[in-house]
């Protein structure tokens, strides 16, 4: 579905701060882009949409498949109420009302923003906000979704419906691309995992591969799994 190969990418000209990055997400499929704060996640998301300054690599997206991306901040229109920017979305993905009103709906109530839309989300407090960008880009129901770090800034009651909506996807087909340091939901969510580090890719692979490479036993947890591979021990 999205084949991303970088050779570099980064913000100066002269210095790239990621290398040699290949990784490919298919449909049905969860990928977690893991790593500490720094390591490279949002970077390598930012080159990915085509959003950062310099970049060397290619990336392909399967022709006439759709891409939502969830970005970490929230940005929004200032005068448009929540309503009016899930019509705005719902244009530009050419759906009919029959088909994004009930979703669109469906996705409110579960947000808890129901009786908020024709309130201005710039007025929203920023999980709220989140939790706008999120009903935006489910209702479309892509084929593909990058969020960057889902899980920081929601309740546990949204959180608990954002993991059955990510669920839902991957069952419908979509593939997702999740970058998070929130590692115990990242190992729940996951099928296999692209761990960075100061900009380089120190593994990919399902978390059973990391514990063989690592010399963990099975069961040991990815956080655990992931301090062995950066620190040659265990915590
Ligand atoms: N706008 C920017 N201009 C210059 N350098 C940046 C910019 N944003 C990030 N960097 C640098 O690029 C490197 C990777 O940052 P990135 O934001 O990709 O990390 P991250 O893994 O997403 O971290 P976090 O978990 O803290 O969000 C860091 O060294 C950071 O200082």
């Amino acid at each position: 579905m999205l084949q991303v190969h970088i050779d570099s990418a980064g913000y100066q000209q002269k210095e790239h701060y990621l290398k040699d990055i290949d990784f490919t997400i298919n449909p049905g499929e969860i990928v977690g882009l893991i790593g500490a704060n720094g390591a490279g996640k949002s970077t390598t998301i930012k080159s990915i949409i085509g959003t950062i300054e310099h970049f060397h690599g290619s990336i392909a997206l399967e022709e006439g498949k759709q891409l939502a991306y969830i970005p970490e901040e929230p940005i929004l229109y200032d005068r448009l109420t929540l309503w009016e920017h899930l019509r705005l979305a719902a244009t530009s993905y050419e759906m009919p009302a029959t088909v994004w009103e009930p979703r669109a709906n469906d996705l409110l109530k579960k947000f808890s923003l129901t009786g908020k839309e024709h309130e201005l989300p710039i007025h929203f407090s920023k999980g709220m906000r989140q939790k706008t960008l999120i009903c935006l880009s489910f209702m479309t129901e892509a084929d593909i979704y990058i969020i960057d770090e889902p899980f920081i800034g929601l309740d546990p009651l949204a959180t608990k419906h954002l993991i059955n909506l990510l669920y839902q996807e991957k069952a419908r087909g979509a593939a997702l691309l999740l970058s998070t340091y929130v590692l115990d939901s990242a190992e729940k969510l996951c099928d296999h995992f692209i761990l960075l580090n100061e900009g380089n890719a120190i593994f990919q692979g399902a978390l059973q591969a990391l514990q063989e490479e690592t010399n963990q036993p099975a069961g040991t947890s990815l956080l655990d799994c992931f301090y062995a591979l950066l620190e040659g021990d265990t915590l």
